[in-house]
């Protein structure tokens, strides 16, 4: 491991009762970088950011946060995880929550998740069962804010936002990076939110990782290409290739010249859908085959 990654794993698996819900999977965050952590239903995110927090044993394989491998005292104190399920007392006071926060964690800083309460509009009086689902997703991230991790792993925190909230969430997250250079995994099945944030791309399919980088390196070596139907391209460079009655849209890995082909380079959405595409017709080719 570089001393300048924040998160890695070799060779990681987690295997449940009923097969493999991430095999082999290879990857690495460094310091400081907002990364995207994308893949279908299934595709064992959740697993992952489990295994990173010492929720989860691997059955194979190791996954290093900060240098170190996660052991069964807890998260810590340099850690901060929000689950998909956002955990929160429901009878407490938003206050109350804040005052666990405050007794539970050594490195809380009350005047940041009072302000980041504040801004999302949320009363502290209020107690947490009677608020809507976006409005305790941004307690639950108060909470874990709170805390000023070095690195924040966040599991589908968007789902439950309008677009403003989310909008603000993303600046937030953005604005933490930069004042303190703490590293984010993001999950997200909404790429349109992760276009312009995430400077780094972790792409699990079938859970294998598919793609690994910064966004700005994968997009350059990658070219979104559209040409005749019977155009040709080097087969070894094509990730996907998708055909209508007139035309083809294939992207290609590199930067092979192309003549009679329109180039230009993908956008992250483009790169994503792409590869997953390609990832999923490659898993249903191997059911078909075994
Ligand atoms: N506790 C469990 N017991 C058995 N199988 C599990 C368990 N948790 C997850 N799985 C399986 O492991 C695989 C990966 O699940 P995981 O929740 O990590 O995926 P995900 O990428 O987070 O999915 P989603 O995008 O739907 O949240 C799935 O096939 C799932 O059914």
């Amino acid at each position: 491991m570089a001393s300048s990654d924040a998160l890695t794993a070799a060779d990681l698996g987690k295997r449940y009762r009923r097969g493999w819900a991430l095999r082999d999977c290879d990857f690495s965050v460094p310091h400081g970088r907002i990364s995207a952590l994308v893949g279908p239903n299934g595709a064992g995110k959740t697993t992952l950011m489990a295994l990173a927090a010492g929720l989860l044993e691997p059955t194979e394989g190791q996954v290093r946060v900060m240098g170190r491998a996660p052991d069964r005292r807890g998260i810590p104190a340099d850690l901060a995880f929000l689950a998909q399920d956002k955990p929160l007392y429901r009878g407490f006071t938003v206050a109350d929550m804040l005052r666990a926060g405050r007794a539970l964690n050594t490195t809380w800083d009350q005047a940041y998740a009072e302000r980041l309460v504040y801004e999302a509009g949320v009363p502290r009086t209020a107690r947490i069962g009677t608020l809507s689902g976006g409005q305790r997703t941004r307690v639950a991230l108060a909470v874990t804010l709170g805390r000023r991790p070095r690195v924040l792993m966040l599991d589908e925190p968007l789902a439950d936002l309008d677009p403003i909230a989310r909008d603000e969430v993303m600046r937030t997250l953005m604005a933490e990076a930069a004042d303190t250079g703490m590293t984010v995994l993001l999950s997200s099945h909404v790429l349109s939110d992760l276009e312009n944030v995430c400077d780094h791309l972790v792409l699990l399919a079938d859970g294998r990782t598919r793609l690994c980088g910064d966004v700005a390196d994968l997009l350059a070596g990658h070219r979104l290409l559209v040409g005749p139907a019977d155009g040709d391209l080097a087969a070894d460079t094509v990730v996907e290739r998708r055909t209508t009655a007139r035309q083809v849209t294939a992207l290609v890995r590199g930067h092979s010249p192309a003549p009679g082909w329109e180039s230009h380079e993908p956008t992250l959405e483009e790169l994503v859908m792409a590869h997953l595409r390609a990832g999923s017709a490659a898993a249903r080719a191997r059911e078909v085959a075994a």
